[in-house]
């Protein structure tokens, strides 16, 4: 049987030839060492978040404030890792969060990405503000699992074209953002007035839409730049939107649906009257509301509000293995990772992101099978205990 873990093996069976991993096994150093590979505005970018950063602090520390307590004796021999969601196979659960603009940290962006994604069989969730576009990356990912991210524009036109256009590239589910209609109130982007946008990144599937290139006159060149920007930011978010207006999105697409950036309980049962397939608990990184809850925070009374009538998904200050489990025990059926693959893009590309992904899914397992535990739907409150 193969086994995630068994990248572990591998490490140090290189060892004997004298070659070490090309990065740290342990995520959390990729920030420091991804900061040396940055311009100050693209670190700044990723790695910042809004306001004071209390949210993503407190993302972290919600992890900290769980211990998991591991059981012994279990014949934990034959594990299985993998899951599935909203009708993806994957080899665990854990997929690839929506980033936008990753031209900002390595030259090849998303390919890289969905090229690293399709080789781990892991799902990559595409940005609507991506510097490659939907089919640029759909190529890139091959027969990789692939969802795709909305950011619902202004002009539903373009909204279900984008969404006609992520059906055709093979795209199987849908994530819609909510939390992120207008960009937060970030002083490391402002201290350096930054906004890739604005240079032109992270605008792949605007330019190349046709009912954008209708809006600005035609295909976007140097002479129409400008409009189309002010058309972009102009249309990027919708602050009018409520919850009669997924009715829409039903309508226009026919796979499942997931809503990210849910926090609240009583937004979740909303997504569950709405029809959605999911939700993602996610408060988008620390990076919209400073001081709001701790994604992991909010996790159980929103699994408790859903029961099994949506799959809950979460996202939010995940850099380990053992969060992974936490967040599997408090409930969520899988977990997306931000910025630690974004660390991994900068600094090695598409290897750097396997290396990630390699490495997330290793400790995973490992950390699993020495609690005691060989499928991640074993996963529940009885692993852990309040530290
Ligand atoms: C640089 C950057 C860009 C992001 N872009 C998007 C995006 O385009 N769409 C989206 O839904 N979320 C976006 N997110 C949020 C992530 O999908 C995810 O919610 C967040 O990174 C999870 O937190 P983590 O970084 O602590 O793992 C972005 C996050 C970062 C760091
Ligand atoms: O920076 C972000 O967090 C984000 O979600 C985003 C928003 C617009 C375009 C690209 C990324």
């Amino acid at each position: 049987m193969s086994s995630l873990a068994d990248f572990q093996n591998s490490i140090y069976l290189q060892g004997l030839g004298d070659v070490r991993p090309p990065l740290p096994t342990d995520l959390t150093r990729l920030e420091g060492l991804a900061e040396g590979s940055l311009s100050v505005q693209a670190f700044g970018y990723v790695a910042g978040s809004a306001g004071t950063a209390a949210t993503a602090r407190a993302n972290r520390e919600a992890f900290d404030r769980w211990r998991i307590v591991p059981r012994m004796l279990r014949d934990v021999s034959e594990r299985d890792m993998s899951v599935e969601v909203l009708g993806t196979a994957m080899p665990s659960p854990v997929l690839l969060a929506p980033i936008g603009v990753q031209s900002i940290l390595h030259p090849d962006g998303e390919l890289a990405t969905a090229r690293a994604a399709a080789a781990e069989g892991v799902p990559m969730v595409l940005s609507t503000a991506s510097s490659y576009s939907i089919e640029e990356v759909a190529e890139a990912n091959g027969d990789g699992p692939r969802w795709f991210q909305l950011y619902w524009p202004k002009d539903q036109e373009m909204a279900v074209s984008f969404l006609d256009r992520a059906k055709a590239a093979g795209y199987t589910a849908l994530v819609v953002t909510l939390d992120t209609f207008t960009l937060a109130w970030r002083p490391r982007d402002l201290d350096q007035a930054y906004l890739p946008f604005l240079r032109g990144i992270g605008c792949a599937n605007y330019f190349t839409d046709p009912v954008f290139q209708k809006a600005v006159g035609g295909p976007v060149t140097d002479a129409n730049r400008d409009t189309a920007l002010l058309h972009w930011v102009a249309n990027f978010g919708n602050p009018s939107l409520t919850w009669d207006d997924l009715i829409f999105l039903r309508d226009h697409w026919d796979g499942p649906i997931a809503l990210k950036g849910i926090q609240h309980p009583d937004d979740a049962r909303q997504a569950v009257d709405a029809g959605m397939d999911a939700i993602v608990v996610s408060n988008h990184g620390g990076r919209q509301v400073d001081g709001a809850v701790a994604s992991l925070d909010a996790l159980t009374t929103i699994v408790d509000a859903v029961r099994d009538q949506a799959t809950v998904l979460f996202d939010s200050g995940v850099r380990t293995g053992a969060d992974v489990a936490k967040a599997l025990a408090l409930g969520a059926k899988a977990v997306m990772v931000g910025r630690p693959y974004a660390y991994g893009l900068a600094l090695g590309g598409q290897s750097g992101v396997q290396h990630v992904l390699r490495c997330l899914q290793a400790e995973l397992e490992l950390t699993m099978v020495l609690a005691g535990i060989t499928r991640p739907d074993e996963l529940n409150l009885e692993a852990l205990v309040r530290a």
